[in-house]
């Protein structure tokens, strides 16, 4: 399951449960992006706080994994690398790419769609909000499933804790706790995620936070 993670929710860890149980899967290996390209617009968290985070949020699942080579690769992160990516470290093991009604929406736009297919079974699920449709997909290629709604989105989350609002039972209690931990969010309004020039750091989330 590939995604921005920022910061990862009950949304993301329902749907990866629910697919591990219902498919078989022997593992789910959770990728957070490096440089989401289709995010470029909006303001991300550092890479590491999003793979730290996701490691928190799965560490007590033990189906659950998460792989960093989307976070170690340079340049802007597209899925037919991460599956490449995947394949060559499992190559025996058949590959499966969960993915939400809203990205399964805009699959069309990915880089290189037309190989994508042949890397992987990819697994649409159920997104309060969204329509789960395979318009337009290889039906042989794309499942749809239905997953436990969870009306909850990282946009949300962070909008909350710029407001000071509680993001607990949203997200894992370890990940409340290292949002805080390391000040992310705070200071932000929804309007600061408007034409950034880079990715967030640190440094920019401590000066947002004291203005
Ligand atoms: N509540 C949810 N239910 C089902 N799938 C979800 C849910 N939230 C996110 N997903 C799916 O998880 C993957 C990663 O999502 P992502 O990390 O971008 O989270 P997000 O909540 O959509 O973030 P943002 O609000 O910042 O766009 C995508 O395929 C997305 O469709
Ligand atoms: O390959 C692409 O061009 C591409 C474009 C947009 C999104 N994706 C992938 O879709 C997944 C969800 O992305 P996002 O931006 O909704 O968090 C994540 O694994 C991204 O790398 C991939």
């Amino acid at each position: 399951m590939g995604g921005t993670f920022d910061p990862i929710h009950h949304g993301h860890l329902v749907a990866a449960s629910e697919v591990q149980s219902l498919f078989g899967l022997d593992e789910v290996i959770f990728v957070p992006t490096g440089e989401p390209w289709q995010k470029a617009d909006k303001v991300v968290s550092e890479a590491e706080h999003r793979y730290l985070m996701t490691v928190v949020a799965t560490a007590s699942n033990p189906h659950f994994l998460v792989s960093r080579v989307d976070v170690d690769r340079e340049g802007p992160t597209y899925t037919i690398d991460t599956l490449r990516d995947l394949r060559a470290q499992h190559p025996e093991d058949e590959l499966f790419f969960i993915t939400g009604a809203d990205a399964l929406a805009q699959i069309l736009s990915w880089k290189d769609v037309d190989e994508l297919w042949e890397l992987a079974h990819f697994i649409g699920v159920t997104r309060p909000g969204y329509e789960l449709s395979e318009s337009g997909l290889p039906q042989d290629r794309v499942t749809l499933q239905e997953v436990p709604a969870m009306a909850i989105s990282s946009t949300d989350c962070r909008d909350r804790v710029a407001d000071g609002e509680p993001v607990w039972y949203l997200v894992p209690d370890g990940v409340v706790q290292y949002i805080n931990k390391h000040h992310l969010y705070a200071g932000r309004s929804a309007a600061s995620f408007d034409a950034p020039s880079a990715p967030a750091t640190d440094q920019d989330e401590e000066s947002r936070a004291s203005h």
